[in-house]
């Protein structure tokens, strides 16, 4: 038997096995621990971060969710054909055929709930599925946002043109069935990206965001707003980030990708200021709305490049005590951490959602004086790779 069967018949094999917990599985790409038991796979992500870390720092045991299931608070689903019907789901892995998922065992359940019901309603509105391939039709995606403390829900429907057939009715009846929406947008992506969301928001019914409590602050959430997916984990995230910062009150503190200003703000009350710096300029009006509505006052933001609002403060000769760091996936720039070292702080906690790009990052900040003292991952993402892992890390400047 050549190779290629061997392998589809361990893939078919596996698909089988983890049908029993969910349909998708082995399909979607997402819960690739399915399997195991979640103690198993908090030591292998925990064993991940110490090897990606080796020769750097010491590694402090992983903290894990009690439950783990249904912690996704942001869920995004598509839509696709089969026989003439339509059905909802999720992407394949690496492709862009859609898996029928009617309930993920990651996902908000009153947000998959909610996708069921609009794919009801599609046909007796006449709403057509957008196809990638003819360019055709007007519903690309259903994206839900629900806060977890407040419970509020946020409907996004992405769609190709802002002209949707009978919108008001559209809305009455989704409202009927989920009295619990507080806000529905159409969100309008004409372009041909695999990007999710357009640029332009229309309100149908609501204030066009959520809000949350997070670490005793109440956040406003836009639908293009970066807000962690799992909040239970976020807190303890957060708070250790805090926590590392070891700030007395006298500090001047950066939130440096701070998204709509959350950890800057959880850490403002420990501070003496703090300024939060971001690219996205909705994030940013949301985090200044946000600071606003908490009546927090030593918080400012700047809408930016990280690195080129960095390397401007370095050759104004600003300082900081404490940088907080938060980059995406792809880490932070040689810029950014060039000017972070002539900003001079005594501290800096990087967060982080990839290893990988943390130790490039740490190891070079280890050139310029920052040696990391300490990390701890936390799982944000239970049952997905362990390349996944968040990791909340220590650095100080001076000798190792
Ligand atoms: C991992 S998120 C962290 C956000 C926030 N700290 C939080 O916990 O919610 C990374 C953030 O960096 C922002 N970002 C990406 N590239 C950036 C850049 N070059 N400069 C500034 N911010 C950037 C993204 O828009 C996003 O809000």
């Amino acid at each position: 038997m050549n190779q290629q069967m061997n392998q589809q018949m361990e893939k078919t094999k596996l698909k089988t096995k983890n049908a029993n917990k969910c349909a998708a599985a082995g399909m979607c790409g997402g819960c690739t621990y399915i399997n195991g038991s979640y103690e198993k796979q908090l030591t292998e992500k925990e064993q991940y971060v110490r090897t990606q870390l080796k020769g750097i720092c010491p590694v402090n045991p992983i903290i894990g969710m009690k439950n783990p299931y249904h912690y996704r608070n942001k869920v995004t689903a598509t839509f696709s054909y089969k026989k003439g019907e339509i059905f909802s789901g999720i992407y394949e892995e690496k492709s862009h055929s859609v898996v029928p998922v009617d309930s993920c065992l990651l996902e908000d359940q009153t947000a998959d709930q909610i996708i069921c019901d609009i794919r009801g309603l599609l046909k007796s509105f006449k709403i057509t599925i957008y196809s990638e391939r003819t360019r055709y039709g007007l519903l690309r995606h259903v994206m839900i946002r629900r806060g977890f403390t407040t419970g509020e829900v946020l409907v996004i429907l992405v769609v190709t043109s802002p002209v949707f057939p009978s919108k008001n009715n559209f809305v009455k009846a989704l409202l009927k069935m989920h009295p619990e929406i507080t806000s529905v947008v159409l969100n309008v992506n004409d372009r041909m990206t695999s990007m999710v969301l357009g640029d332009r928001n229309i309100v149908l019914y609501g204030k066009g965001y959520i809000e949350d409590v997070l670490c005793n602050n109440r956040f406003r959430i836009s639908a293009q707003s970066f807000y962690q997916i799992n909040p239970v984990q976020t807190q303890k995230l957060y708070e250790k980030a805090v926590e590392l910062a070891n700030l007395t009150g006298e500090e001047i503190a950066i939130d440096a990708y701070c998204g709509i200003g959350t950890i800057g703000m959880t850490a403002a009350s420990k501070a003496k200021t703090v300024l939060g710096i971001e690219l996205n300029a909705l994030a940013v009006k949301d985090a200044i709305a946000n600071a606003r509505a908490n009546h927090v006052t030593n918080i400012h933001f700047l809408q930016g490049d990280a690195g080129e609002q960095m390397t401007q403060m370095a050759e104004e000769g600003s300082h900081a005590d404490v940088v907080f760091m938060d980059p995406p996936r792809s880490g932070s720039s040689e810029a950014f951490m060039d000017s972070v070292a002539v900003l001079n702080p005594k501290r800096i906690v990087y967060v982080s959602c990839n290893p990988q790009t943390l130790a490039r990052d740490l190891k070079y900040l280890a050139k310029k004086g920052y040696h990391t003292k300490q990390a701890t991952p936390v799982d944000m993402f239970p049952w997905t790779k362990a390349e996944h892992v968040e990791t909340v890390c220590l650095l100080e400047k001076g000798k190792k």
